[in-house]
C-alpha cells in the first residue's frame, strides 16, 4: 500500500496526556504519511486533532511512543532542537492564521525566514514567486497585517508557510471562519502551492465536506487506539 517511498511522518506506539492524572488524549499505535502525500484527516470537535498536530510540530512533547519526520527522530530532540528542526522544515498554517498585526506582510514573512533557513537575496525572490502563485500584488508588502482582507490574510499565511521550503505542511482547520465558496478557493491555492513545491500536506478539519478536496482521507479515530482502557 505504502510501497518503499520515503516516509514525511512515521508514528508509533505514541500517547499523549496533558497531565498525569487526566484522560490520554492520543493513542496511536502506528500511523505513516508519504512523503509527497496531501491527506485530510478529519475528527469531531475535542477528538483530539489540535493536540496530534501540536505532537507533529514538536510543541507538545509525547508521554510515550516516538514520532519520527523526515526520516529524523523527531520526538526524542531536545525542545530546542526541536524548535530548530519545525523553522527549518515544517511550514505551519494556524486556524486564525496568527499573523502579527502591527507587522507588515514582509516582516511577517521575513521574520519566519530568520527562525528559519534565514533571510537572504534566495529568500526574498522566493517569496516575489511565491507572491505572484499567490496572485498577491508586490504592493501588498509593505502594508501592516492587520490592514489586509480575510482572504490576503489567508494568502500571507499562505507565503509566510512557504518561506523556508518547507517539506512539510501542517494546517490545523484554517477554514473554518469561511463560507463554503471561500473554503474550496483556499484548500485548491493551498493544494496548488503545496504540488508546486512537492511538499508534504497534512490538513486537519472537523469539517467532513472538506474531503473532497484531497486525494486522501483518514478519520482519526481510524489511527486512534480504540481500546476503551486507554482512559485513566
Ligand atoms: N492544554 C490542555 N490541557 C488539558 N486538556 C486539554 C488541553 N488542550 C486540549 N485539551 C483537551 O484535549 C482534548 C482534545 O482537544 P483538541 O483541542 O486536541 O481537540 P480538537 O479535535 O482539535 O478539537 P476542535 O476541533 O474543537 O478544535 C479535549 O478533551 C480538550 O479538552
Amino acid at each position: 500500500m505504502s510501497g518503499g517511498r520515503a516516509k514525511a511522518l512515521n508514528i508509533e506506539q505514541l500517547t499523549f496526556r496533558y497531565q498525569k492524572d487526566t484522560p490520554t488524549i492520543i493513542d496511536i499505535p502506528k500511523w505513516q504519511v508519504d512523503a509527497g502525500d496531501k491527506i485530510f484527516v478529519s475528527g469531531q470537535s475535542g477528538s483530539g486533532k489540535s493536540t496530534l498536530l501540536n505532537l507533529i510540530c514538536g510543541t507538545l512533547t509525547p508521554t510515550s511512543g516516538t514520532i519520527t519526520l523526515l526520516e529524523k527522530p523527531f520526538s526524542s530532540l531536545s525542545s530546542a532542537k526541536r524548535d530548530e528542526f519545525r523553522a527549518q522544515h515544517i511550514g505551519v498554517v494556524f486556524q486564525q492564521f496568527n499573523l502579527i498585526p502591527y507587522l507588515s506582510v514582509r516582516q511577517n514573512v521575513e521574520l519566519a525566514a530568520y527562525f528559519g533557513k534565514g533571510v537572504s537575496k534566495e529568500s526574498r525572490e522566493l517569496l516575489r514567486n511565491n507572491m505572484s502563485m499567490l496572485q498577491l500584488s508586490e504592493q501588498l508588502l509593505e502594508q501592516r497585517a492587520d490592514q489586509l482582507s480575510v482572504g490576503q490574510q489567508q494568502r500571507v499565511a499562505i507565503l509566510r508557510a512557504l518561506i523556508n521550503q518547507p517539506e512539510i505542511i501542517i494546517a490545523d482547520e484554517p477554514t473554518s471562519a469561511l463560507d463554503s465558496q471561500a473554503q474550496a478557493g483556499f484548500i485548491q491555492l493551498l493544494l496548488d502551492s503545496v504540488r508546486q513545491t512537492q511538499c508534504t500536506l497534512v490538513f486537519v478539519s472537523h469539517d467532513i465536506g472538506l474531503a473532497q478536496h484531497f486525494e486522501k482521507h483518514i478519520r482519526l479515530d481510524q489511527i486512534l487506539n480504540s481500546e476503551p482502557s486507554h482512559v485513566a
